[in-house]
């Protein structure tokens, strides 16, 4: 595009094809690098022999943000996938119990399910689901969608008015709050587990976050038939027919920067980067917005001298788990098995510990997450067959090994035994025609995450909000960055709203609010584009 200022967005997962998207409807010539030969990043895809396995997410939430999302690229949520809402929303096994809990799709039916449980824990509910939608929609207005580039937006009656709330939703671990309103250790267990979406542990996040119980237990819980892949393609789709040049096999090696005028910062000048074959290019830009792992962006792709988050901040920082995960190809069906099932130890608390306080180990039994998306969605699937996704959470540790190590192979294996006994399906393991895993070590060499993290930094309260790493380098003019380990966080609906936080720190806006749809560009593009084209 004539006189279009140029970007390169680093990274191919969801935040970098959603910044890619953005920026070049907003009017930036944009060239988007992944060093993989797919794009996805976590969010991937796996296919063989005929099962399609999604390689990461596997729970839609927060619709209206994906929707959101769409509509700011002139489109919507219903135009580009094709939602189921699952009912039952999932199914909770517990150790050394038989009877499994189902949650349902819906807010009363779960208010009678917590009550069927424990006496006066419906009512209970109610007002834990009462606080739980006013803290989301605060959320929402006033923190997710603000760079935090100024404190002022913030300071609005409403944000005010609930100081002390809000300091002690800050304070106090969601462990303690939801200990405040339940005894019962399942309803405890069922209310604190959203804490992993975030690569934390219930006892060490803030209750802030009993905002996802809105979530799961009374907005419901989607799928995109199809799978998780399909958001990736429609993101992606989206991004091309904005104009986006979506490289893969290209692999950045460092930002470049020219130096300082006096008095001012370095800026980016661009990228190198080294194809397939090994041979190094460069790619000259106006902007970098990297949405690799932080972490490797700034400590890997920066001098140290230009780094804002160099390794001494990372040694004081908490990384979110890491995972073994085990994609099945089964045999039959498996009615033992919902959609989304969850399995959790009794010692859960020092199953946690385990994860997350040195020394770490690997937590056997371990609490952990079933998806069967072939309950939903046969095209994931052979006929006659169900496609299985194991989460075990381990500790963020790549020394644990990847999918080569036997030590890796054996948690796949303790996995498989574990659902195997607590569902009653015996025999699961002689029934799995496919299987593949992935380690620690694969999440760090294959997208370079921090200490092999699957999420990200854990959002406890000092990596949460304006704590988290900002969007922009302070040392280097026109960098900016996107994705889970920056503002605001872990998950899909984060990512794509830190997409968007890209565009409001490129346009100086600092509302709270999300930005009106759909995006239209901003004057200073259009003027920058116009001097350009006059040159
Ligand atoms: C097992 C698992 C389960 C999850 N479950 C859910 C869920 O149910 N719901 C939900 O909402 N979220 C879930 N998440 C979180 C969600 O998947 C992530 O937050 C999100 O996908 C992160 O996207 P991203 O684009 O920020 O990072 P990534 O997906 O990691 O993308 C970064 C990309 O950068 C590339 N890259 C790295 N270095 C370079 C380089 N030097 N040059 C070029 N490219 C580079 C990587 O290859 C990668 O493709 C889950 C994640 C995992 C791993």
């Amino acid at each position: 595009m004539t006189g279009a200022k140029s970007a390169v967005v680093i990274g191919g997962g969801i935040s970098g094809l959603a910044t890619s998207a953005l920026l070049a409807r907003d009017g930036y010539a944009v060239t988007l690098l992944e060093k993989r030969g797919d794009v996805g990043g976590r969010a991937g895809l796996q296919e063989r022999d005929g099962f399609r396995f999604d390689t990461g997410p596997s729970w839609y939430l927060m619709p209206e943000v994906f929707d959101h999302f769409y509509r700011l690229l002139g489109t919507s949520a219903a135009q580009q996938l094709d939602l189921v809402r699952l009912d039952p929303g999932y199914r909770v096994f517990f150790e050394g119990r038989s009877e499994p809990v189902t949650v349902a799709a819906s807010r009363e039916e779960n208010i009678a399910l917590f009550e069927s449980i424990e006496s006066g824990a419906g009512a209970a509910l109610e007002r834990y689901l009462d606080s739980a939608a006013l803290t989301y929609e605060m959320a929402k207005k006033r923190f997710l969608y603000s760079t935090f580039e100024s404190f002022l937006p913030l300071f609005r009656r409403d944000v005010l008015r609930r100081t002390r709330l809000l300091v002690r939703l800050l304070t106090e671990s969601l462990d303690k709050f939801t200990a405040r309103y339940f005894r019962d250790d399942r309803l405890r267990q069922i209310l604190g587990y959203p804490a992993v979406f975030l690569g934390s542990s219930p006892f060490s996040t803030p209750s802030m976050y009993h905002l996802m119980s809105h979530l799961d237990l009374e907005d419901g819980v989607y799928y995109p038939r199809g799978g998780f892949a399909t958001v990736i393609d429609t993101i992606a789709a989206l991004a091309r027919g904005e104009g986006v040049d979506i490289r893969t096999d290209a692999t950045v090696t460092s930002i470049d920067t020219r130096a300082a005028a006096s008095g001012r910062k370095p800026s980016v000048r661009g990228v190198t980067w080294t194809d397939s074959a090994g041979e190094s290019h460069s790619l000259a830009a106006d902007l970098v917005v990297s949405t690799a792992d932080l972490h490797h962006s700034e400590t890997r792709l920066l001098p140290e001298a230009l780094q804002t988050y160099p390794e001494s901040y990372w040694k004081k920082k908490t990384a979110g788990p890491s995972a073994v995960l085990v994609s099945l190809g089964v045999s039959g069906s498996l009615p033992e098995l919902d959609h989304h099932s969850l399995f959790f130890t009794s010692d859960w608390k020092h199953n946690f510990s385990q994860i997350f306080t040195e020394p770490t180990s690997v937590p056997s039994p371990a609490s952990l997450y079933v998806c069967k998306p072939s309950a939903s969605d046969p095209s994931v699937a052979p006929e006659g067959s169900e496609n299985l996704f194991i989460l075990v959470p381990v500790p963020a540790d790549p020394t644990i090994g990847g999918r080569a190590d036997d030590a890796v192979q054996r948690i796949a294996d303790d996995a498989i035994a574990q659902v195997a006994e607590w569902a009653g399906v015996p025999d699961l393991a002689d029934r799995v025609l496919v299987r593949e895993v992935t380690g620690p070590a694969d999440f760090a060499s294959d997208l370079n995450t921090w200490k092999g993290t699957a999420l990200g930094p854990a959002h406890i309260l000092t990596q949460s909000a304006f704590f988290r790493a900002g969007n922009v380098s302070k040392k280097v003019d026109g960098l900016l960055y996107a994705g889970g380990s920056s503002i605001p966080g872990i998950g899909l609906p984060m990512c794509l709203i830190s997409a968007e936080l890209v565009i409001k720190r490129l346009r100086g806006d600092t509302s709270t609010e999300a930005m009106p749809t759909p995006l239209t560009r901003s004057p200073a593009v259009n003027r920058a584009r116009d001097a350009g084209a006059r040159r």
